[in-house]
């Protein structure tokens, strides 16, 4: 762990940057390892991307045409085919038919396209400039050259681009497991709920919130402080969420069960609406647990304050830089606590959408964004703008 913020917990809630800077530097990246290719989808690169050769790593051609050299007419003397590794050699007059990608002679001035080509028997004719429709050896990268810094999110094109390299393995760091308990005794998980009981809701949410991890199984607890006190100790996991628990009711048992494992707590509160109890608490062996409030959009407020920033930090990423919009109309602040709003984007300008209250999701599920609106006695004319994917901005702001 990153000893210098934690010392900084204070024992009551802290502002709502804050809580993120904690998360973030409480999350140290996870221990590098090499992976095959088809391993390393989704994972961040540990160590620079460095071509271990020149590419492409001959001169080829881009058409497919004919290699020529010096002026036209040109004879035929042969055709290089798609693999072929001698593509021997031209002098002045001579031509070889060739394929896209396919090495080019030695001596080659320039490569005729098909289409630009007329045949007569052995010969061709045609004009074409210097240079044309060559792809020269070491025009992509030369041996050594650093292609990516360490810290890259290896996406499709990456690897695509590490296969045509020629690698095999990628050393990166590897995706955070992220394990999720979900507690309320009145939770049903289908149909509708009866009297009393609530539909877990933030159960559907987190496979969608945790595509930058390895979500494991999610598993229910029961509102019992030995349950939750086994759950936590047997978790596998480098981040456990737990849903519910939070706050300071009879059967809200997280911080009792953290107490007993000797978790230290770095975030016990946030100065945000929703999500003031939310959670952040490190056990002696160095899993990070989070708790999330109940109510489902205080949850996603609390996942994407302490979560996202979490798991970027396992994930060897910088923390998100938030961008600023105009807020057509206004919002009011709050005197005391970071507003965290749900905001359609429209126009360059964010739009509230309303239906923002701590137990709805009306409001977020139509939502491009939570406009971070801070502490103030005023009207807030500007707010910065929290994605509500990680990685993703969705706006052109
Ligand atoms: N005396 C106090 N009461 C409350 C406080 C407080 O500070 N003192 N804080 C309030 C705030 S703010 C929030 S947010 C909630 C947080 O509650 P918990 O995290 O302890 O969670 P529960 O009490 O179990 O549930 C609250 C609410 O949410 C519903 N819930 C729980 N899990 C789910 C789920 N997976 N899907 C949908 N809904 C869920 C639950 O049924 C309750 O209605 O506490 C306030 N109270
Ligand atoms: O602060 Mo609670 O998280 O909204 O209602």
């Amino acid at each position: 762990m990153r000893a210098v913020l934690v010392s900084s917990h204070t024992g009551h809630a802290v502002g709502w940057d804050e809580a993120r800077e904690l998360a973030y530097v409480a999350a140290e990246p996870l221990r590098p390892r090499a992976v095959p290719l088809a391993q390393a989808l989704g994972t961040v690169l540990a160590e620079p991307l460095i071509a271990p050769a020149a590419f492409p790593p001959c001169d080829r051609s881009a058409m497919d045409g004919y290699a020529v050299r010096g002026p036209g007419p040109w004879m035929v003397i042969g055709t290089i085919r798609a693999g072929s590794n001698s593509p021997g050699r031209l002098t002045d007059g001579q031509a070889m038919a060739v394929v896209t990608g396919a090495a080019v002679p030695l001596g080659t001035y320039a490569v005729l396209p098909d289409e630009d080509v007329l045949r007569e028997g052995d010969r061709v004719h045609g004009t074409v400039g210097p240079k044309r429709h060559i792809r020269y050896a070491g025009e992509e990268c030369r041996a050594g050259e650093v292609l990516l810094p360490a810290g890259t999110p290896i996406r499709a094109a990456v690897l695509g681009h590490a296969a045509a390299l020629g690698l095999d393995h990628l050393t990166v760091i590897p995706r955070p497991r992220v394990a999720a308990l979900v507690t309320g005794d009145e939770l049903v998980t289908s149909g509708m709920p009866g009297p009393g009981r609530t539909r877990d809701a933030i159960g559907p949410m987190l496979p969608g919130l945790l595509h930058q991890a390895t979500a494991l199984p999610l598993r229910r607890v029961p509102d019992s402080r030995q349950r939750l006190v086994t759950a936590l100790a047997g978790a596998e996991a480098d981040l456990i969420l737990v849903s519910g628990s939070s706050a300071a009711g009879p059967a809200d048992h997280l911080r009792p069960a953290l107490d007993s494992l000797g978790a230290s707590l770095l975030v016990d509160g946030v100065a945000c609406r929703p999500g003031h109890p939310q959670a952040l608490a490190i056990l002696p062996d160095g899993r990070l647990v989070i708790g999330l409030p109940g109510n489902p959009l205080a949850a996603l407020t609390a996942f994407l304050t302490l979560a996202v920033p979490a798991i970027a930090g396992l994930r060897g990423e910088p923390l998100a830089f938030l961008p600023t919009a105009p807020i057509r109309g206004g919002l009011d602040c709050h005197p005391a606590s970071t507003r965290l709003v749900p905001v359609r984007l429209r126009d360059g300008a964010a739009e509230p959408v309303g239906h923002g209250g701590s137990a709805m999701l009306r409001g977020v599920a139509m939502a491009d964004a939570l406009a971070v609106v801070e502490p103030g006695p005023a009207t807030a004319i500007t707010a910065r703008l929290l994605p509500l994917t990680q990685g993703e901005h969705s706006w052109g702001v």
